[in-house]
Order: C-alpha cells, then sequence, then structure tokens
C-alpha cells in the first residue's frame, strides 16, 4: 500500500455537478492525489455505484486510492477503502467486513480519545479538524494547531487534516504533523481541469 502521505481529494458533488466529476478528479490525480474520497450525500445508489466506479477506474490509471465516504456498503461491492465520521457506524465491523489491507478513516474533530479509539477499532488514518473556516462545512466543530502537535506526539497512526485547508494554510498543518491534507473547496472550487490540476501540484509539493 502507498504510504499515507500527501493530497487527498475529496469530491463534493454541488461542487463537481454538471459532468465536472470525472475530469476535475482526474486532473486532481494528474496533479499527484495520493487519496481520492468519493463524498456523495444523495440517495441515488445506481449513481452513486456508477460514478464509484468510474472513479476506482482513474484512481488505478494514477495509482491512488479509492475512498468511499460513509458507505461501507458500497466500499465492500467494489472493493475499496472507507471514511466513517463519529456515527457512520463501527469501524471494528469495517475492519472485518473490508479486511486487513483495506484503508478505513475515522473522523476524529478536535478529540485525542476519539484517535486512540479508532486506533483500537482498526483505522488506517484518523482525522482532525477543521482547523479553518471551511466554505463546505461551515459548523464542524473547530479544532487548532496545539491539538494536531499533540496528535503527532501521541498517536502513531498518519494525521489527516481538514477544514478551510488551502495552499495558503496547508504550510502549518504540514509543519505540525499533518502527513496529508484533506481538501475540497480550495481544490475543486475552480471552473477549470487545469486549474484543479495546477493546484493539485502545488499542494503535493508542499510534501516534497
Ligand atoms: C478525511 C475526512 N475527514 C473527515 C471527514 C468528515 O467525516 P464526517 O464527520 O462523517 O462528515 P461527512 O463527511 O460524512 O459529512 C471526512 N469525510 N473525511
Ligand atoms: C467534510 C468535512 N469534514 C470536516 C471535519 O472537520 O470533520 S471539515 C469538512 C469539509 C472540508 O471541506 P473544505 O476543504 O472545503 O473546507
Ligand atoms: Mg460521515
Amino acid at each position: 500500500m502507498n504510504e499515507l502521505r500527501g493530497l487527498y481529494a475529496i469530491t463534493d458533488s454541488q461542487l463537481l455537478e454538471g459532468g465536472r466529476l470525472l475530469p476535475c478528479v482526474e486532473a486532481a490525480l494528474r496533479g499527484g492525489a495520493k487519496l481520492l474520497q468519493y463524498r456523495d450525500k444523495s440517495s441515488d445508489a445506481a449513481r452513486r455505484l456508477r460514478e464509484a466506479e468510474a472513479l476506482r477506474e482513474l484512481c488505478l490509471r494514477y495509482g491512488a486510492q479509492l475512498i468511499v465516504n460513509d458507505d461501507l456498503e458500497l466500499a465492500a461491492r467494489l472493493g475499496v477503502g472507507l471514511h466513517l465520521g463519529q456515527g457512520d457506524g463501527s469501524l471494528a465491523a469495517a475492519r472485518a467486513l473490508l479486511g486487513s489491507r483495506a484503508i478505513i478513516g475515522a473522523t476524529c474533530h478536535a478529540r485525542l480519545e476519539l484517535a486512540e479509539q479508532a486506533r483500537g477499532e482498526g483505522a488506517s488514518y484518523v482525522a482532525f479538524g477543521r482547523f479553518f473556516d471551511s466554505q463546505t462545512k461551515p459548523g464542524a466543530p473547530a479544532a487548532s494547531l496545539d491539538l494536531l502537535e499533540q496528535a503527532r506526539a501521541r498517536c502513531r497512526l498518519p494525521i489527516v487534516a481538514i477544514g478551510g485547508v488551502s495552499l495558503d494554510t496547508a504550510p502549518a498543518l504540514i509543519a505540525r504533523g499533518a502527513s496529508m491534507v484533506a481538501v475540497i473547496h480550495a481544490l475543486f472550487g475552480v471552473a477549470e481541469p487545469a486549474e484543479v490540476e495546477r493546484r493539485a501540484r502545488a499542494f503535493s509539493a508542499l510534501f516534497d
């Protein structure tokens, strides 16, 4: 499995509507994204399956890993990774179903004890946030850079930082111990795939 370090791109159905999903995701992968999360809150199961299959194919082509948000059944059907928030179901059950090689991530907000628990239940990475103002999820609980430093010191899993991550804010997160930065708006909130690729390259270069 690839090292969990670098850009973690997360899709957004509103930002990527109108046929933009695949060209913009391909641009992010061309720009070096290592993980791609399919985050779609709709209940259109047929479309979700179709889109996730297409994303799995793209990830395969670019050597990246696909993670499905929230939906254990879809992740199991496609044989890909899964991200679970608090309240999205049992991490231990997901690990049992997806197997030891699957990448499974857990939302820990700003709480170190949740990271410890997630590690015990088989998480591959822990995600903390939101670190900055987020256009995508403005109401997510806030986390501080100090928390990130404490997590780095105490937590033996790769750490994902999320929430308001931009090319301006990412360097501080990486300096304080983030293994990956998870980005929606600052990556996909632009019109042209070429600009998505440029931004992905710039995020990826922060990890060199
Ligand atoms: C990498 C990463 N970190 C955190 C989240 C948030 O998960 P959750 O709290 O379950 O919220 P939703 O994304 O489901 O709205 C995430 N998706 N990815
Ligand atoms: C999906 C999500 N979860 C968060 C958390 O803090 O758990 S913040 C967030 C949104 C991230 O999008 P953007 O890069 O546009 O801020
Ligand atoms: Mg969730």
